[in-house]
């Protein structure tokens, strides 16, 4: 095994199973954390007890303050900082950066004032020659399920193929498989989008709805993000592997999911903010409705489970009032909308 040092910024609870894994593959990890309180205590007692408790983290694992210390001699990093924050840490670490090293970016979100994917806030930041050094990690894989070990498959996306297969060797190992794709934009999209929805079905089980209207929101949730996807560049086929229903299943069922614990809470009377505070770690779906909303707008594609959880998360309307307009709308034709986006890029229907 070649010895590599991986530089991770972020210390929340994806940072930390990533951090974990790449030390059990023997690397050295450079974990960056802004807090020094929690840097002190992950290198004392050898656990993230507020965002990964439970978890081991192996003495490979070195935790820094500074970004540069991070970052300076990685052959890789890996960003694990919420999406609103990546453009900013990119930011810092960047004179610190390796002009040859992989950016990989675990982040599932799009910038809510730019509307930007992450892939194209990084080409803004460190110029559009450096996408091809720039890797998208997604898929189905919560923080703790990770840190046990548990078997898991993902997606590492890049423009440039050999940054794909680096970034599927880093990581790859008996518990957890990375397949390669060329569609960023698709692997970016499914892995934001499936948030929203997540939060919807949250709601849906906080309400006390059953397994059926949980089927109905991931599929008619999956046709609203691939009507979104195809018109914003993405290929159809993404949204039905990993890093689409892949991550849409996991995100909707999950007891782990940040996004449906804080749609439950809404579902069961709480306001936004107490269950953003119930949660406690980043709900990316929140500022993704937004986002997705006014992409939706934009571009005129027909988002309505979308613009319903925007009602309930912005503009006062009830849970029981978005259901009702979702269950009552005019009738319909099930592919109707994904054709017709597809048809007006001039892409076979499928
Ligand atoms: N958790 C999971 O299972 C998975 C998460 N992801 C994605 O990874 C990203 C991170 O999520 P996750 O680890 O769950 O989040 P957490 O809430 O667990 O941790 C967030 C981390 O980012 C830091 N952070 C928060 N805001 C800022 C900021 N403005 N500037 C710098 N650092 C900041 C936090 O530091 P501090 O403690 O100081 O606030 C903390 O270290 C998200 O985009 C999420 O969708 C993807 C796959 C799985
Ligand atoms: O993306 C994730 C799992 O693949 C994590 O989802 P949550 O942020 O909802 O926990």
């Amino acid at each position: 095994m070649v010895s590599k040092i991986i530089g991770v910024a972020g210390a929340g609870s994806w940072a930390t199973a990533l951090s974990v894994l790449l030390a059990h593959k023997g690397y050295t990890v450079r974990m960056w954390s802004r807090h020094a309180a929690l840097a002190k205590e992950i290198t004392i007692t050898r656990e993230n007890i507020r965002y990964l408790p439970g978890v081991i983290v192996p003495p490979a694992v070195e935790v820094t303050v500074h970004i540069e210390e991070a970052v300076r001699e990685a052959d890789a990093v890996v960003f694990a900082v919420p999406s609103h924050a990546f453009r900013e840490v990119l930011q810092s670490a960047l004179p610190h950066l390796s002009g040859t090293g992989l950016i990989i970016n675990a982040a599932k979100g799009i910038e809510e004032d730019s509307l930007r994917r992450l892939s194209q806030a990084f080409a803004e930041v460190a110029g559009p020659q450096a996408l091809e050094r720039y890797v998208a990690l997604s898929g189905p894989s919560h923080a703790e399920e990770v840190g046990r070990q548990v078997p898991t498959a993902v997606v590492a996306a890049s423009s440039s193929i050999k940054s794909a297969e680096y970034a599927q060797d880093l990581f790859m190992c008996d518990n957890f498989r990375v397949y390669t794709n060329p569609d960023v934009a698709g692997v970016e999209l499914g892995g934001a989008l499936k948030n929203v929805i997540a939060l919807g079905t949250g709601i849906a089980d906080g309400l006390g709805f059953g397994d059926n209207t949980k089927a109905a929101l991931m599929t008619r949730g999956l046709a609203e993000i691939t009507r979104l996807g195809i018109t914003l560049g993405a290929n159809p086929l993404t949204f039905g592997g990993l890093a689409g229903v892949g991550d849409l299943i996991v995100t909707c069922t999950s007891m782990h999911s940040r996004n449906r614990r804080a749609g439950m809470a809404i579902g069961r009377g709480k306001s936004l903010e107490e269950a953003l505070a119930e949660v406690g770690m980043v709900v990316e779906g929140v500022r993704t409705t937004r986002a997705a909303r006014r992409l939706s707008e934009l571009y005129g594609v027909n988002m309505p489970i979308t613009e319903q959880m925007h009602e309930v998360l912005f503009e006062g309307f009830s849970p029981e009032t978005a259901v009702n307009k979702l269950m009552t709308r005019g009738k319909k034709h099930e592919t109707e909308e994904v054709a017709l986006a597809a048809a007006a890029l001039g892409k076979s229907q499928f």
